[in-house]
């Protein structure tokens, strides 16, 4: 099964949203055109994901060019066998075809040419049977076994032996790929439902061979005239995707642009959108970028339950994994049980979480934890943040103290401001992005509960509007659901376009 029919069988909600509305659209006011469907995008020329980002630093002040990126272990090791949530997945090869000369000048069947015995034949020769059947074979293999049985009536159970099969390769057991996680594909790789075909080995007996269906006339493909009306619809399916207005006109309006009057089906409305949107999000797509400083400071932002806690400990676990020796400073100070979580993740993870009496002040925690870092040679340190609604001007002001403390012991730090986005929260990604960059100065963004959620377009509104790095997104609630977030699985995903 080719990675995007797996994606389209868990096809999450966002995108049958939109994939339904551009299907609509095009049935709407379309018609039935016999010239033959376009053919799918050429897929463009593998370019491995740099694991260092190509643009310069962010803070090109103090601050070092970065010398490696999150999450180096996903993208360089070579060694990796390649899963479903590999960012590089090809489309199944093609079957291959039947040579052109197997039929005649009429289209039938050639009859098979002889055998002219060149060199030692490389046909294996059937061994003959040394032991003569003593049973008359079946003349046809439908003719049922003659029975013993006295009853006049053949038996249908006893069947003939069915020929021996080629036992059906079991697929390795897989865990559900990216875009399958994405946006409501389940998260947890033990909880996925999807079946197993490595689970039911039993080979099924061989049906009997149906002659070939006539070969019926391609369908002719519904297309529709580019047109106002048409626009429109499509404005109005993007804004309900979550796109924000502005980015779904602007989005609608280059997607006009020379092909006002043309006529387009569905799916070449769907192949447009998807290299818009991917277009949109191509130069926000970067791993969060490693200096040389020591140690690296990360200060991890976000509204309350936006998934920041998840997030740290997923990326400790990758950062630790990639041989860096990481610190976790538990900034919620204010709540015992959110230390207690971190804790939990700092021992997943494997990785020490320094925390500080409940009810301190989070900016002298961030303070001491510098300190604590810079004495252990620690490369990083993540700073766990409490979560604070962006309204809240005193929990912002809050904020602000702590990124003010943290320059005192290193004025460069924080080197990177993680702000954390729940998807679910749909358009109030934006509001929380302006309050947030405002106050913390934020560098980038994780996207997280990208697999349960109709929200997906939110993201395009986010790159389009703010143009900050989307360093990675959140898949799931395990360690290991944190991936890099990829412009063009998320576009095609995203509008139900299949290579
Ligand atoms: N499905 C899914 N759940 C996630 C993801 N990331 C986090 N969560 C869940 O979201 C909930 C909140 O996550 P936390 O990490 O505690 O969020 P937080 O921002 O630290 O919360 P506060 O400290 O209360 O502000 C938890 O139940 C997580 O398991 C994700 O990518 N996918």
């Amino acid at each position: 099964m080719s990675f995007f029919k797996k994606l389209k069988s868990r096809m999450f909600k966002s995108s049958s949203k939109l994939e339904e509305g551009l299907d609509a659209i095009v049935e709407e006011g379309g018609e039935a055109d016999p010239s033959p469907e376009d053919p799918p995008r050429a897929a463009p020329p593998a370019q491995p994901r740099p694991a260092v980002p190509e643009d310069p630093v962010p803070d090109p002040g103090d601050t070092p060019p970065p010398v490696d990126s999150f999450p180096a272990t996903r993208e360089t090791d070579p060694s990796e066998a390649p899963t479903d949530d590999t960012p590089h997945l090809v489309e199944e090869t093609t079957v291959p075809r039947e040579p052109s000369d197997a039929l005649d000048a009429d289209g039938l069947p050639r009859a098979p040419e002889p055998d002219i015995p060149v060199e030692a034949d490389p046909i294996p020769v059937p061994e003959p049977d040394p032991t003569p059947e003593p049973e008359p074979e079946p003349v046809a293999p439908a003719s049922p076994v003659p029975q013993p049985s006295p009853e006049p009536e053949p038996e249908p159970e006893p069947e003939p032996e069915p020929e021996p099969e080629p036992e059906p390769q079991p697929e390795p057991a897989k865990k559900p790929g990216l875009m399958g996680r994405l946006f409501g594909g389940g998260s947890a790789p033990a909880a996925d439902p999807a079946p197993q075909p490595a689970a039911a080995p039993t080979p099924m007996p061989m049906p009997t061979p149906t002659p070939p269906a006539p070969s019926a006339a391609p369908a002719p493909t519904l297309r529709r005239v580019m047109d106002d009306a048409m626009l429109e619809s499509l404005e109005e399916v993007l804004i309900a995707a979550d796109m924000g207005v502005d980015t779904a006109l602007r989005v609608s309006a280059n997607i006009a642009e020379g092909r006002m009057g043309r006529k387009v089906s569905t799916n070449e409305i769907k192949r447009i959108l998807a290299d818009e949107i991917a277009r949109i999000m191509e130069p926000v797509a970067k791993p969060l970028p490693i200096y040389p400083k020591r140690p690296q400071v990360v200060l991890v932002v976000g509204v309350n339950g936006s998934g920041k806690t998840t997030t740290i400990g997923k990326l400790a676990s990758q950062f630790k994994a990639a041989g860096k020796s990481v610190v976790i400073a538990a900034g919620d100070t204010f709540r015992a049980a959110a230390v207690e979580q971190l804790q939990v993740w700092g021992d997943r993870a494997g990785v020490p979480v320094l925390t500080a009496p409940e009810g301190s002040d989070p900016a002298s925690l961030a303070f001491d934890a510098i300190k604590q870092a810079q004495a252990s040679g620690a490369d990083l340190l993540m700073i766990d943040t409490a979560g604070r609604l962006q309204n809240r001007a005193d929990l912002m002001e809050e904020l602000a103290k702590i990124v003010r403390v943290i320059r005192k012991v290193d004025e460069t730090a924080p080197h990177n401001t993680l702000l954390v986005l729940d998807a679910t929260t749909g358009q109030n990604a934006l509001s929380q992005v302006e309050t947030f960059r405002k106050l913390a100065d934020v560098s980038g963004l994780v996207m997280t509960k990208l697999d349960g959620t109709a929200k997906g377009g939110v993201l395009v509104a986010l790159a389009d509007k703010f143009g900050l790095p989307i360093h990675a997104i959140g898949v799931g609630e395990q360690i290991d659901d944190l991936a890099p977030f990829d412009p063009e699985e998320f576009a095609d995903a995203l509008t139900g376009y299949e290579r």
